[in-house]
């Protein structure tokens, strides 16, 4: 047995992300991966290890883990856990062993920035600023090991336990961060409504808005992010084979759409280390398939207001990790069925688009067995997400301006030239401006205003209109103002279509 008077202590001192690691006196780092760290250290005492941390992405978590590891020298074992899919999908730890495995070479990040890349079939970045003798050294003094199950890595981590304790493998460094701040536009906190066509589309408008009018605070993870308040998004015409564009700048592909379909729509048994699939909240948690039931509540009363799926119980509040999609809705109004789910806290860069997908998957779903069991042939409408907390983390601020860079001017300026709050005929008639709105449709008349102050009318048209699109407003002011020249000096007006 170990005497526990004559094994050093060792104390883990983590610079990067602190509060998201669980820290022990060993000398094994253990990385769970995507799996939850508390189904591991449950099964261990803090002697045995010398921290337990996730790993969720190869291109923004090894960099802090290696940081941490260079800070902590006594660390000279490592357990890599691969379990789930999340882990499968992310390549997460499989490049994290790819660097200990293979090496690393001077490369470029996505958005152009120098770094060190990591020699895996997995795109996996590490800091510059750590100089390549301190990761060579690291490679060398670390004995690594992968498991792929909660059993096999307890079982590792306590024969290390075991052996007698290794001697640091040098002088804790610390390396410097660089900072990367955004600048700011003004504009307000709470209740955003953005609209597009495509989930690609709208989310490059959502990562714009953010990007440029988010408030800076502080994450519950050890790091910035940029966030508004209440942020509604609109989808209005995703394809049914969804729209995924050439080349593809979504943080997903087709096979990973695939398999995160199954995740909303599927049930699924409850693993131990993995905390949830919105499937199995929605078909099985509270002993109701609640698809099936909102179907058969559509189907009976299809107007009906209550069509209403709930992920959130309220036990999550007695342990971390709860669900961030909590309630869908479904409405069938003017044939069109409708979905609109609200998110408590939504990761805008990362996991939206694969978010609004399954979502619209659902949706489809929905609509295809409702038009199977009943007279009611329904058109897909809208996929409306509403975000309380809409957020982009500062490991990702890089990547969200340099996709703004080169997405977000072409997709404003594919104008239609639509507007819903309708079009505006601006005339001159007996020495008044007159303008009359009209349906965005069949152009039918629905509300006159007249005066002769542009500025005025100006006024009165955005107070009654207060939707109307900015470019618009802008354009009506201009010709309101041509029309006022016009009046003024004799002249006859025809307005700039
Ligand atoms: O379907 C999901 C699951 C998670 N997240 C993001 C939201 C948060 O950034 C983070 C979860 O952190 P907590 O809110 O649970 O702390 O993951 C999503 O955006 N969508």
């Amino acid at each position: 047995m170990l005497s526990t008077e004559t094994t050093p202590k060792f104390i883990y001192q983590p610079h990067y992300k602190p509060n998201q690691l669980i820290c022990g006196h060993g000398q094994t780092a253990i990385i769970t991966g995507w799996t939850v760290k508390q189904s591991l250290a449950k099964h261990l005492n803090p002697d045995q290890y010398a921290v337990i941390g996730n790993l969720y992405s190869p291109t923004r978590g090894i960099s802090p883990l290696l940081r941490n590891l260079i800070a902590n020298p006594h660390v000279r074992y490592l357990v890599i856990l691969n379990a789930t899919k999340e882990d499968k999908n992310s390549g997460s730890c499989q490049c994290l062993l790819d660097f200990f495995s293979q090496g690393f070479q001077l490369g470029k990040s996505d958005t152009g920035r120098e770094c060190w890349l990591i020699n895996s079939p997995i795109t996996g970045y590490i800091d510059k600023e750590i100089d390549r003798e301190t990761l060579e050294k690291l490679r060398q003094s670390i004995q690594y090991q992968l498991v792929k199950s909660i059993p096999e890595a307890i079982e590792i981590v306590k024969s290390y336990a075991e052996q007698s304790p290794l001697p640091t493998w040098g002088e804790p460094l610390i390396f410097p961060l660089l900072e990367n701040l955004p600048s700011l536009l003004p504009g307000t906190r709470y209740g955003h409504r953005i609209e597009g066509k495509t989930i690609a589309e709208t989310w490059v408008k959502i990562l714009q808005k953010i990007k440029t009018t988010g408030t800076i605070r502080p994450t519950g993870y050890d790091g910035k992010w940029q966030e508004l308040i209440d942020l509604m998004a609109v989808v209005t015409d995703e394809p049914p084979d969804f729209y995924f564009p050439e080349p593809n700048y979504l943080p997903i592909d087709r096979a990973f759409l695939t398999e995160y379909i199954g995740q909303i729509l599927d049930d699924s048994p409850i693993h131990q280390g993995v905390k949830y699939t919105y499937g199995q909240r929605l078909r099985s948690w509270f002993g109701r398939d609640q698809i099936a039931q909102v179907i058969n509540k559509l189907i009976s009363e299809i107007d009906a207001a209550s069509a209403v799926m709930s992920l959130w119980d309220v036990k999550d509040h007695e342990k971390g990790g709860s669900p961030c999609l909590n309630h869908i809705w479904v409405r069938v109004v003017e044939n069109e069925l409708s979905l609109t789910a609200i998110f408590r806290s939504n990761d805008m860069f990362a996991a939206w688009p694969a978010n609004a997908m399954g979502l619209r998957a659902l949706q489809q779903h929905i609509r295809d067995e409702i038009s199977k069991r009943s007279e009611y042939n329904l058109s897909m409408g809208p996929l409306i997400t509403i975000s309380q907390s809409a957020h982009i983390y500062d490991d990702t601020w890089e990547n969200v301006e340099r996709l703004i860079a080169t997405q977000y001017d072409k997709i404003v300026n594919q104008r239609d030239f639509f507007d819903p709050s309708g079009n505006f005929l601006i005339s001159v008639e007996k020495e008044q401006i007159l303008v009359q709105q009209t349906t965005p449709g069949s152009g039918e008349i629905v509300a006159c205003y007249q005066g002769k102050n542009p500025l005025k009318l100006i006024r009165e048209l955005a107070a009654t209109n207060p939707a109307i699109i900015p470019e618009h407003i802008g354009y009506l002011g201009i010709e309101l103002q041509k029309a006022y020249n016009c009046l003024k000096n004799n002249q006859p007006y025809i307005q700039d279509q």
